[in-house]
């Protein structure tokens, strides 16, 4: 018989504290992700540029290769299913997890949220972040364990106060990659690089009026109802670290003067049939990368260790 570690156990590998510390802060729901687990699955194409080539040999990103199918999540942030898309605090910041399909049956993934930055440095921080958001609820007593921790991390406090307006649609959000890969070409030229997502259509946002009377799916039907007009798109952009930026260190987004190269584009064409059942089967691995790309952050391994402790989680 198997026994699970104490919630907060220490001597759990870090991949289970991090799931317990999520788990601590939204509960474990059968199904369910940890964390971002509202969300809405399509399908779509990528089109890699002649520029994505100079900068990484990686499969996905070679002009000759042509069209990619790939698979999009787009996800609220909170660790529940039923949080409303207008939510002003649980539903941001919001996910785009991308899936490049390749025709060997290799793929290679990309999870991105629409804020420049993280609320923690290392996955440890994370971990002590969320098991502080647990301990905080409307009984604990102040300072709570959560206050505690944002006087000791102004990063975190600076993320989870910034507002973060409500979306018009998730067709119309920037995201960021956050962690830094390093990107090497075919003559073994290396780069680190962040990975960007702009939308094509612009950047629109609710105003706090249209958010309150918006419905709680608003962020589905929206794209629904965007979709019969054409694919939804995006750029795909990698912005380059020049020497001395912080490579492991996410809370620190790197100056917009740095160059960026554009990869390709994103075409999201597709509602899966039912999102749900799409959803439960699907897992987005930050450190599933092809030969071309590593991860440079150390936190790209330990998210995916916890990304596939989630995965056990919601399929026991
Ligand atoms: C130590 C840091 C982090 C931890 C421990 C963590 C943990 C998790 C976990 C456990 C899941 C659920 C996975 C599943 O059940 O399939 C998840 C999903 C997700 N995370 Fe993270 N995460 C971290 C950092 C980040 C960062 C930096 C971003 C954005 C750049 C991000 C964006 C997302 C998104 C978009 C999803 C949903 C993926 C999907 O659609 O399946 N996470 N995360």
């Amino acid at each position: 018989q198997s026994t699970s570690p104490a919630p907060s156990a220490s001597d759990a590998p870090l991949a289970e504290q991090l799931v317990n510390a999520l788990n601590s802060a939204f509960g474990q729901h059968p199904d369910t992700r940890a964390v971002h687990a509202k969300g809405i699955v399509l399908t779509g194409e990528f089109v890699p540029s002649s520029a994505a080539q100079t900068v990484s040999k990686a499969d996905f990103l070679q002009k000759d290769t042509g069209q990619i199918p790939i698979t999009v999540r787009f996800s609220n942030f909170a660790g529940l299913l039923d949080v409303a898309d207008n939510d002003p605090n649980l539903a941001s910041p919001r996910g785009m997890a991308i899936k490049f399909e390749m025709k060997d049956g290799s793929s290679a993934d990309i999870v991105s949220h629409s804020v420049n930055g993280f609320p923690a440095k290392t996955g440890a921080e994370f971990r002590d972040l969320f098991f502080a958001i647990g301990a905080s609820g409307p009984n604990a007593q102040k300072p709570t364990p959560l206050d505690k921790f944002l006087d000791g991390h102004p990063a975190a406090k600076t993320f989870l106060t910034s507002v973060k307006p409500a979306p018009a649609s998730y067709g119309t959000l920037p995201y960021f990659g956050v962690n830094a890969f390093k990107f090497t070409n075919a003559r073994g030229d290396a780069v680190y690089g962040r990975y960007q997502i702009v939308p094509i259509a612009g950047e629109h946002y609710l105003t706090d009026d249209q958010r309150a009377k918006s419905a709680e799916d608003y962020l589905h039907s929206e794209m629904a109802e965007r979709l019969k007009s054409g694919p939804v798109k995006f750029r795909l952009l990698l912005q380059i670290a020049n020497a001395g930026d912080p490579i492991a260190d996410p809370t620190r987004p790197w100056p917009d003067s740095r160059k960026l190269i554009n990869l390709g584009e994103i075409q999201v064409s597709k509602l899966a049939p039912d999102s749900l059942v799409a959803q439960r089967d699907l897992l987005f691995v930050p450190d599933n990368v092809p030969d071309g790309i590593e991860p440079a952050d150390p936190m790209i391994s330990e998210r995916s260790g916890a990304y596939a402790v989630s995965y056990g989680r919601r399929h026991q």
